[in-house]
């Protein structure tokens, strides 16, 4: 008999999202490994399938629904659960019938505010992770020497045209100098529903009100714990596998790898390639933007190579292109 070496099950994961935000979630059957909790809808790859083609086999035996619209969300491999496995999962806004439990489960749909009232499988706070951030994250050109009203302008722009996450960063600013920009960024952003994650102390995100922070990979590094509690985000900065791992153990959300493409702020580093960046990035169980040299036409490579989106300064910055 031959060993399979790669043990780890393929199961293809759909977030069902409706009009109102709502998701779908099951609740496992009695009979079944990690009984009683409540997942998201999917199930095992057969052999041979297409993962996407499991889902639409999965979802209509599970819930008849067919014809699914949406979109790559996250692929992720965990062992927090009965067995170890590779989700592969879609969000999906978009399908036809009305969802049901049709193997005798119990669905529902839930708001996402109110998920902590259910049990939910091990590692979905991955998922809901990649579910609550955006495809694109604007990490903001340098204030300092820059025409302070254009700056704003460009900024208000940017949040108009709906950008939810922002990293601030200056790195010419003194910590006092730097505090007092945020508190007016995070006035002007929270007006949009867009949060601010800072890049200096975790003590500045409680004075000025912002709703993270995004650290180095050398911060990182030196770093015990993670800094802020569950309900702030906390990012980390990496170039690399190993700079992934340094952001796992100290419990980040998220992060971004770079650079995938050259970049004018840092243009001395090689960049990965979209093949680079997946092979870092590999099945890590947290959601990482791709960075560095890249702009809003690049968001389909980037899904295509499980990204959770595009992080930039000038691609996402308005005017920044033409200047
Ligand atoms: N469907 C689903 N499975 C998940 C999630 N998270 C997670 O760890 N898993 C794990 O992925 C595996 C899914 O296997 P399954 O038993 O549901 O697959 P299946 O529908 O093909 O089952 P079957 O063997 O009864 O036909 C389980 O080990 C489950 O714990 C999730 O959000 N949704």
């Amino acid at each position: 008999m031959t060993v399979d070496v790669d043990d780890v099950l393929d199961i293809a994961v759909g977030v069902l999202v409706d009009a109102e935000g709502r998701l779908l979630i099951a609740q496992r059957r009695p009979d079944t490994p990690g009984a009683g909790f409540w997942e998201f809808p999917g199930g095992k790859r057969e052999d041979g399938e297409a993962i996407f083609d499991c889902l639409g086999r999965e979802l209509a035996e599970e819930i008849g629904v067919t014809d699914l619209r949406g979109a790559p969300l996250i692929r992720f491999a965990h062992d927090r659960g009965p067995r170890p496995v590779r989700l592969h999962v879609w969000r999906i806004d978009g399908w036809t019938g009305e969802p049901g439990g049709r193997e005798g489960q119990t669905v529902r749909w839930i708001a996402r505010d109110a998920l902590d009232e259910v049990e939910l499988l091990p590692a979905t706070d991955v998922i809901l992770a990649a579910l609550a951030l955006p495809r694109r994250y604007l990490i903001t050109p340098r204030l300092s020497g820059a025409d302070r009203k254009a700056w704003f302008g460009a900024l208000e722009e940017a949040l108009g045209r709906g950008t939810r996450l922002l990293r601030l960063r200056d790195p010419d600013l003194s910590d006092a100098r730097y505090a007092r920009l945020a508190e007016v960024v995070v006035e002007q952003a929270h007006r949009h529903g867009a949060a601010v994650l800072l890049d200096r102390d975790a003590d500045m995100v409680e004075t000025v009100g912002a709703d993270g922070l995004h650290w180095s990979a050398e911060r990182i590094a030196a770093a015990r714990r993670r800094p802020l509690p569950r309900e702030r985000w906390f990012a980390a900065s990496a170039h690399d596998a190993r700079e992934l791992d340094a952001a796992i153990a100290v419990d980040a959300d998220f992060a971004t790898v770079s650079p995938v493409a050259v970049t004018a702020s840092h243009p001395k580093a090689g960049p990965l390639g979209w093949p680079g960046f997946e092979s870092q990035r590999d099945d890590r169980a947290l959601p990482v933007y791709a960075l560095g040299g890249l702009e809003v036409a690049d968001e389909s490579d980037a899904l295509a190579h499980n990204a959770q989106g595009i992080a930039a300064i000038r691609g996402l910055w308005p005017g920044a292109a033409d200047a």
